[in-house]
């Protein structure tokens, strides 16, 4: 809790760090290295930046309503953490806890965690990712809208080759409800985060994230474990599948089509044919 804009300022200093600036409050993420699929036909909604750690501090210190957001977002590891101070902190973590909930819940190896410092008012637009996440809150307020996978269908995640894979189409501020008009039918669950809540989020399960306005920035440490086995189907597989199972029979059979076909604007006519007259 002693992780405050002076403490990491003082421990991070000229770290380069990952800052992403976006004109709007929308953090859309995206994969640069799937752009190219998409026929020039995608625009990077943020720019990405690198700076040193203390000159994003500043920054983020003068910014105002009005400016470039700014959002941080750089892992935690021995590339940015020279500060003895910093690593002791991280050995005071509660790792028993956290590897006791590893075990208990079947969760595979930690892999990566992302520091996070957000402008006030930041949103990450709704998506999932593919690891289970032990989001932890450390200064300021954060709003989280959960949905669970099952509402795929509500949510209509762009297909798995855009560099928005895992984000969902529907613009939460202007639902465009002829194009998706499933996202009528959709209720949250909501979590207001506060300094010191842990909030678990189980992999495939859909988040929204704004940055709320009480503190002029929020800081905040996720950490991010692979899979478990049951993500695999086997002899011990339990059926009927689970809305998480199903989503990765799903992805699976859309990314190997795009394999399969060379042609992403071949997917959608080839399981139509498989659908229209058959299945529907
Ligand atoms: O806090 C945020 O803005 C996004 C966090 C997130 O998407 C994650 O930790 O997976
Ligand atoms: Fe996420």
């Amino acid at each position: 809790m002693k992780w405050d804009s002076h403490y990491l300022q003082e421990n991070l200093g000229d770290s380069p760090c990952t800052v992403y600036l976006s004109k709007t409050h929308k953090f859309k993420y995206f994969d640069a290295n799937q752009t190219k699929k998409c026929d020039n036909d995608f625009s990077p909604p943020t720019e990405q930046i690198v700076m040193r750690f203390q000159e994003f501090v500043k920054r983020l210190k003068s910014w105002k309503e009005g400016d470039k957001r700014l959002y941080m977002q750089e892992p935690l590891n021995e590339k940015i953490l020279k500060s003895l101070q910093l690593v002791n902190d991280i050995l005071t973590f509660n790792w028993g806890w956290a590897r006791m909930q590893q075990k208990q819940n079947n969760w595979g190896p930690l892999t990566t965690n992302l520091l996070m410092i957000s402008t006030q008012g930041n949103v990450t637009p709704a998506h999932f990712d593919n690891q289970h996440n032990l989001f932890a809150q450390i200064y300021g307020y954060k709003r989280f809208i959960l949905f669970p996978p099952e509402d795929y269908d509500k949510l209509y995640p762009h297909p798995v080759w855009h560099p928005h894979d895992r984000q969902s189409q529907v613009d939460f501020d202007y639902p465009d409800y002829t194009k998706f008009p499933k996202f009528h039918d959709i209720k949250g669950h909501e979590a207001l985060l506060g300094p010191g809540d842990v909030l678990y989020l189980p992999l495939y399960w859909w988040h929204h994230v704004e940055s709320l306005l009480q503190t002029h920035f929020t800081i905040s440490l996720n950490f991010w474990y692979k899979a478990g086995p049951n993500l695999c189907l086997s002899d011990s597989t339990l059926y009927p599948l689970e809305g998480y199972q199903k989503m990765a029979i799903m992805r699976n059979v859309e990314k190997m089509l795009v394999e399969a076909l060379r042609d992403v604007n071949e997917v959608g006519p080839l399981l139509r044919t498989i659908l229209e007259g058959r299945y529907n």
